[in-house]
Formats: structure tokens, sequence, C-alpha cells
């Protein structure tokens, strides 16, 4: 059974203060910023953190956050939800049946040489995406599980529902890129659309989130925000400030393109300024935001010089908005950087404060050196320029002005 927020916290500040010392690793103090009122879920199941553990590129990542998150005494706060399986007929609902059928062949096949390479060529298998045996169990399952957060929001169990499985913003219709088979954002998209007509995606993954701005891209009722590395040769390519959207989706695909070493409170500044602007002109009626943690300082990919206090800024930034809101993960290659970001931003949703020390876990030797639960920020040089951050906010900022014409001229698409 989970305490309502309020009383939790109140009873254990009294007991804190009558002396009783609760064996809890994290204070709850009424000081720390609160979104005490907002009712979380976490949607996980074993099953769900068993097959995410087999993932080849992030073999045993799920376990490791998820047990972060657990040792923290994090799950005393949320609604655990436990997730079912993406149905074919809703996968379908974005992509192609041939796909769907090529993922199902190759779900059963052990040995990669039974696979036709061009065939496999042809839906995006590669050396990024290798051809996995049981691929198409474990992607429905993460797509299950960001649909049953999805749902768990339309339904109104709970305001804010995570989702640390799910993310893979690359997947397209017809193919699988960037180690993402099944786009689970775009189908937990769909499932809101149900419910709500003005969605704002935000993507602070180190790469652009193209998967899920094409599948949008000419449509008003989805607005895609990507904050992203953006450099020559630099994977998927796409995301440049020019790139707006399409035909009735123009001026609603919004790209922030970065340079290698930004900084925690240059990112910040950056969402603060695009998003106040962009959620002032569309009135959003839902959120969802993908918090790839590959941008953080000492991950492998070793671009951004992020910390979890610009993640979680942006977080707050967002549940300050009270609206329903799905919170994905993505891509993260250090995993234990991973897991102290997203326990963090489980913990602002939940308004907990956490303990400076990593509590003593079955993982807790992946925090050595330092066993702390703050990330150091990195020292790579910062190649973004402040006039020009600013020029790129104001030229959006500018296309929300664009945009407030067209919602005021297009109410039929933006009948509530
Ligand atoms: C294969 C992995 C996913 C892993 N990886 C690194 C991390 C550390 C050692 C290898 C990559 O660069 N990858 C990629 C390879 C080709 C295309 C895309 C990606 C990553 C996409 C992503 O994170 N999107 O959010
Ligand atoms: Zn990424």
């Amino acid at each position: 059974s989970v305490d309502v927020k309020g009383d939790c916290a109140k009873k254990l500040w009294d007991q804190q203060k009558k002396g009783v010392d609760y064996n809890v690793y994290s204070r709850v103090d009424p000081e720390v910023k609160n979104h005490g009122e907002l009712r979380v879920g976490y949607v996980y199941s074993k099953e769900l953190i068993d097959a995410c553990n087999d993932l080849p590129r992030i073999a045993g990542r799920a376990g490791v956050v998820h047990s972060l998150i657990e040792t923290l005494g994090l799950l005393a706060d949320v609604i655990t939800i436990s997730p079912r399986k993406g149905k074919e007929e809703e996968i379908q609902r974005f992509h192609s049946t041939d796909f769907i059928e090529f993922l199902h062949r190759i779900n059963s096949v052990s040995d990669e040489e039974k696979v036709n390479t061009e065939e496999a060529e042809l839906y995006g298998l590669s050396y990024d995406c290798p051809v996995q045996e049981g691929i198409y169990d474990c992607a429905a399952l993460v797509a299950g599980a960001t649909l049953t957060a999805a749902e768990a929001l339309c339904e109104g169990i709970c305001d804010v529902a995570i989702n640390w499985c799910g993310g893979w913003h690359h997947a397209q219709r017809s193919s699988a890129s960037g180690f993402c088979y099944i786009n689970d954002i775009v189908l937990g998209i769909l499932k809101l659309r149900e419910t709500f007509s003005r969605i704002v995606y935000v993507d602070l993954d180190l790469h652009h989130g193209d998967g899920v701005e094409d599948a949008f891209s000419t449509t008003p009722h989805v607005l895609t925000l990507s904050l992203h590395k953006y450099s020559p040769g630099f994977f998927p390519g796409t995301g440049a400030a020019s790139d707006v959207g399409l035909r009735r989706g123009k001026f609603y695909s919004v790209n922030i393109p970065l340079m290698d070493g930004i900084r925690d409170a240059q990112y910040y500044a950056v969402f603060k300024r695009v998003m106040s602007s962009v959620c002032t002109v569309y009135q959003p009626q839902a959120i969802v935001c993908q918090c790839g943690a590959d941008g953080l300082a000492g991950d492998p990919m070793g671009a951004f010089n992020l910390t979890e206090v610009s993640y979680s800024d942006c977080l707050h930034h967002i549940l300050d908005l009270k609206l329903p809101t799905l919170v994905l993960g993505g891509g993260g290659y250090s995993y234990s950087n991973t897991a102290r970001c997203w326990a963090h931003l489980t913990a602002v949703a939940v308004g907990r404060k956490l303990p400076q020390e990593v509590p003593d876990h079955r993982y807790y030797m992946d925090y050595s050196p330092d066993f702390e639960m703050n990330i150091q920020a990195g020292n790579r040089p910062d190649l973004n320029k402040d006039e020009e951050l600013m020029d790129i906010c104001s030229r959006v900022a500018g296309d929300s002005e664009l945009l407030s014409h067209l919602l005021k001229n297009d109410a039929v698409h933006m009948v509530s």
C-alpha cells in the first residue's frame, strides 16, 4: 500500500523530529521542492527487467537502474504498475505489417547466418541493430510497458507515469535504427492522443529524436522538441534548427542542435527558454519526456558535460506545468551514471531528497571510486557559444510567435 505522500512525509518528519531514527536512506525533507501532491506510477516487472537485461548493447543496465531505485526506498512513494505485453494490432498502429512480420521471423532465429542479409539491411538490421533472438518479444514487452504507462495517465490513475525501460526514439515505421526496433514512444503518444488533443514530446537524449519527429512531422497535434548533439557525421545526422516540420505540422517540430561540451547551466537555460515559449503558445494537455542519459559527463559517448542537475531541472520545469506526464528512458551507456540520473529523476517526481552516498546494494561496486549519488561534471572543452545558443532560442521563440499566429488561424486543429 502506498501512503499518500503528505502523510508519509509528515509522519516520517514527525518521527525524525521525535528522534526516532527511521532506517531510511533518504531524508524526507519538506523543504525539498516537492511535487508531493503528484501521484507517480512506476511501470516495471521482473519479466520486463529480465528481458531488457538481455539486450545486447545495454546488457544488465535495466537491473542496475531498478536496483538503485529500489534500494533508495523510492518504491514506497510510487504506485507500482505491472506492464502488459504490447499486442500485435497495437504495434501495427505505427509499424508496417511487413516489418513486424520480419521481426517475428528473426525473433526465433538462433544464429544470424540463417537470416537473409539484404532483407535484414532493408529493415535496418545491421551492426547497430543486431539480429537478436527474442528481440520481438523484448521490444513488444517494452512497448507494452510504455502503453501501460500511457493508459494509466489517460485513466487518471496517476499524474506522472515512468517507464525507464522505454524511450527507443530512433525506430522508424518500417525499419530498426540506432539500436531501436519498436518505437514505444510513438505508440505511447498514439495512446495519449485518444484522450489529449495537444501533446508536447521532449527529447533530452544526446541523439536527435528522429523516429518520433518523423512520425508526427505533418501534424499539429504533437509538438516535438529535441535538444541533441548536432555535428557532421554524428548519428542520426538530422535535427538541424531549420528542421521545423512539414505541411500542417510546420513549426510543430522544434530542434535545438548543440555542440560538444555543453554544461548544466547553459543546457537548462536553453531548455527553459524554448520550453516556456512553446508551452505558452501551444498550451499542451500532456507531456512525454524521453530522458536518455548519454548526455551525462562520463558517458562513453564522451560528448556533453551534463550531470543529474540539468536533467532534474528540466523535469522540475515540466512537472511544474501540472500536466499528465509520461517519463521514459533511452540512451545511457555508463550504467552507474544512468542509474544515478534516473534515480534522481524518480526522486524529483515523488519529491524525495536523496542521500549523498550510494547505499550498499547488489551493484554497489559499480559506483566506485566515489560511491556518491551525484555525477561529477566533466571538463571537456565547451564548443557552444552563448550568442549562438541565444540566437537559436530567439529564432525558436520567433517561430513560436508564428505558431501562435497559426493557432489563432488554425482553430480547427486546436479544438481542445
Ligand atoms: C550501439 C549503440 C546503441 C551503443 N553505442 C555506444 C555507446 C557506448 C559504446 C557504444 C552507440 O553509439 N550506439 C549506436 C550505434 C549506432 C547508431 C546509434 C547508436 C546510439 C544511439 C542512441 O543512443 N540513441 O539515443
Ligand atoms: Zn542516445
